[in-house]
């Protein structure tokens, strides 16, 4: 799905990804960690196209980039990144905003087709917002743009859902409710690639983790491997001990700071 070359992004005198290998292979779903700054949404740019590395080979679904037209291989990807939400419209009602995800466009200046309305209306109810559809966008709650969001990005059937810290702002229980949603589309034929700061947003939905510190991929592979306390230790640069209950980390920082 995802195959991540030694990539290298250079700013200035900076590497700011420096020789990152990453592969995401099908039925797999990633959660990629890291502290503030050490090039997790530069990476999910890159995979998406937006931002080209100064060297290394980036492959998503089969295309390899700079060989292909990567709005093509966009199409098959569901990215939802904060920068999404704020490019929405808050006046339009919750289904033209989910409707319009079945198209390459953020409005519609033209009539919807029923189908796709009726699709909309679908989407929202398996996300629990079928009572919104009618609503301005801008009247919901962080938590339930994000559902609406995501609802949104099932429209186009992506091959890859990407997400950067979707459930950032959300309180405990909108947090459960969007986690939850996310594991209803397991069911689905999708990748998906997550990136967090909560170590307990890991669900048992996700099978992988990578860990970034300052551009590099310092940890990755199936979670138990990576999420041990050593490697969170030299990531986060911190005594972290670490708990499961059943798939799902739960993590405690052994005796505050500086210990
Ligand atoms: N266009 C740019 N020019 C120079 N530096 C940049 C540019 N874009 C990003 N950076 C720097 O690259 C580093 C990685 O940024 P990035 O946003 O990928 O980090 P992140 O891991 O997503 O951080 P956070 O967890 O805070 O969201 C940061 O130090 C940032 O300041």
């Amino acid at each position: 799905m995802i195959h991540l070359q030694q990539l290298t992004l250079r700013r200035g005198d900076r590497d700011i990804l420096r020789g990152v290998d990453l592969h995401v292979n099908a039925g797999e779903h990633w959660t990629l960690l890291g502290r503030n700054g050490c090039g997790k949404s530069t990476l999910l740019e890159m995979i998406t196209g937006y931002l080209f590395p100064t060297s290394g080979k980036i492959d998503v679904l089969g295309n390899r980039f700079g060989t292909v037209d990567v709005r093509e291989v966009r199409k098959q990807i569901g990215y939802i990144s904060p920068a999404l939400i704020e490019k929405m419209t808050l006046a339009d009602p919750v289904w033209e905003i989910v409707a319009s995800g079945a198209f390459a466009f953020l409005r519609f200046y033209e009539e919807i087709p029923e189908e796709v309305r009726e699709r909309a209306y679908a989407e929202l109810t398996r996300v629990g917002m079928g009572a919104f559809a009618e609503h301005p966008f801008g009247t919901l709650s962080q938590g339930e743009r994000k559902k609406v969001l995501l609802a949104r990005t099932m429209m186009a059937s992506p091959r890859l859902l990407i997400l950067d810290e979707p459930c950032a702002g959300l309180d405990l229980f909108e947090r459960e409710k969007f986690l939850q949603s996310l594991s209803e589309l397991s069911s689905r034929e999708l990748s998906i690639l997550y990136v967090t700061h909560h170590i307990e947003e890991i669900i048992p939905l996700f099978t992988h983790v990578a860990l970034m510190n300052q551009g590099e991929i310092v940890a990755s592979g199936r979670k138990r491997d990576v999420l041990t306390p050593d490697k969170l230790r030299a990531a986060y640069d911190l005594p972290i001990d670490i708990r499961w209950s059943g798939e799902r980390p739960w993590i405690e920082v052994r005796g505050g700071m500086g210990r």
